[in-house]
């Protein structure tokens, strides 16, 4: 999960100092002093974590926040507020063309995540009803284009490429050009990465930058990578003035010392963040729900949003009508079950649940997880039939369906019973929506479990 090794330091500081009452200012020394150590163990710059320390002390060793009713709630607004502004404050979009197309040159080092960020982007952007256009400008690596190649099928979004014999200036040129004669109105640029940061590198995106002059340079960093992360943005904007970051692999990152550092050193902020090797694993990244999910607060935005790009509006329609027609089979809660998995791992969509973000309430998870695995194995094992009427499934086919799948009998028993009940409450739970609105449930979040 996102942050997770920190998340849980931090709350269990919080819940100390909730647990008080009235805070001497002996009280909240210590709790930024285990803060603090917390934030460097996430491997956060030492200079970052220092200032910040500072800001906080300064606001919440006061009358104010000690005399106050509920000075712990007051120190942790205060930690919010600056974790929030540490992170670059309100979320930060991307510059767009007056005159369209957009350029978007996505820039960093070889296994950043480049390629699939340029991907996720282009996703993204469709999804809002854009029209974006995906270019092939790493000519050294050629498994790069056919990489693109791939993604821009996968996505039904155009790719323009030039092999790669030509000087990548001229490939961008020529992208644009054929982005304004078919109606592109972004042009991502997916650009060649290197090892390490080189002159010959840095003098080809410059050249790159001059020819089209972009509207946003995004430096892609890999946040696994921790402080590397921090100084090759560091190198990047020196050399290249980049306008922001698309931050991948977040999802592995339980410490979260890249992004917690980042802005501060570079000032430039994160734009976009990686969340998963799938393409619809993208997230805006806001500062302020970053902060709350580290604090425990939860997501719900985020959550909402992270639905929103993993489930397929006419998927969702098609549902409800069957929900509404009382045809909800087993098949449906199978596909059901596949795209809330697609929208993460379980901890981390509970993780965005106001309440649930404590980490160590979610040490449960991992079972949950297994959980879902053997009610996939066992929908699996029944035929078609079975699938679609869960009524025939008698005494014989559920011990071959057991047998089937490597579960026991009362699991399957368990799973027809969850099954008739959820049916039977999404029934209900439809009358009175259609009472109340004369309307359905909201696409794609009616999760059958
Ligand atoms: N877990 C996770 N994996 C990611 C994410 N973004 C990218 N990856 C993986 O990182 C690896 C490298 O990604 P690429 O897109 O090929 O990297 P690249 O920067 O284009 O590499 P070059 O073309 O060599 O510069 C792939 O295995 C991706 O699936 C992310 O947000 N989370």
């Amino acid at each position: 999960m996102v942050f997770e090794g920190l998340a849980e330091k931090l709350q269990d500081t919080f819940d100390k100092l909730r647990g008080k009452g009235k805070l001497s200012e002996e009280d909240v020394k210590s709790a930024l002093k285990e803060v603090r150590m917390s934030l460097l163990e996430a491997d956060v710059n030492y200079r970052v974590v220092k200032d910040f320390i500072n800001n906080i002390e300064e606001r919440a060793v006061g009358e104010e926040v000690m005399e106050s009713l509920t000075p712990a709630q007051q120190v942790i607004k205060i930690v919010k507020e600056e974790l929030t502004e540490l992170m670059g404050g309100e979320h930060q979009e991307i510059t767009f063309a007056d005159s369209p197309p957009t350029v978007i040159m996505l820039v960093g080092l070889q296994g950043s995540g480049k390629t699939t960020s340029a991907g996720k982007l282009a996703n993204h952007f469709k999804k809002e009803g854009k029209s974006p256009l995906l270019v092939a400008a790493d000519v050294y690596r050629p498994a790069a284009i056919d990489q693109l190649e791939q993604l821009g099928k996968q996505l039904d979004v155009d790719v323009f490429q030039m092999g790669d014999e030509n000087d990548p200036v001229d490939i961008v040129k020529g992208a644009v050009s054929s982005a304004r004669s078919h109606d592109n109105d972004i042009v991502i640029v997916d650009t060649a990465g290197r090892l390490h940061i080189d002159e010959e590198l840095m003098d080809e995106l410059s050249r790159i930058k001059g020819a089209v002059d972009p509207e946003e340079i995004m430096l892609v960093v890999d946040a696994m990578t921790g402080q590397d992360a921090v100084n090759v943005a560091e190198r990047f904007t020196e050399q290249l003035d980049i306008d922001g970051m698309f931050m991948t692999k977040l999802d592995g990152d339980a410490r979260g010392g890249a992004a917690l550092s980042i802005r501060e050193v570079t000032g430039r902020p994160i734009k976009y963040a990686g969340v998963g090797e799938k393409l619809n694993q993208l997230e805006t990244f806001h500062p302020d729900r970053m902060a709350s999910r580290i604090l425990g607060m939860g997501d719900m935005l985020s959550l909402i949003e992270r639905a929103e790009e993993s489930f397929d509006e006419e998927q969702a329609k098609e549902l409800e009508e069957k929900l509404r027609e009382d045809e909800f089979t087993l098949e449906d809660f199978l596909d059901q079950m596949d795209q809330v998995r697609n929208m993460g791992p379980i901890d981390e969509i509970m993780g965005m649940i106001p309440g649930m973000g404590a980490a160590n309430k979610l040490k449960d998870i991992q079972v949950e997880e297994e959980q879902l695995d053997k009610i996939q194995a066992i929908i699996q094992s029944m035929t078609e039939e079975e699938r679609r009427d869960p009524d025939i499934i008698d005494g014989s086919r559920r011990r071959r369906i057991a047998s089937g799948s490597g579960t026991e009998i009362q699991d399957v028993n368990r799973l027809l019973k969850q099954f008739r009940q959820t049916r039977k409450m999404m029934k209900q739970l439809n009358k009175k929506k259609d009472k109340l609105s004369g309307g359905g449930l909201p696409g794609g979040l009616n999760l059958p479990f």
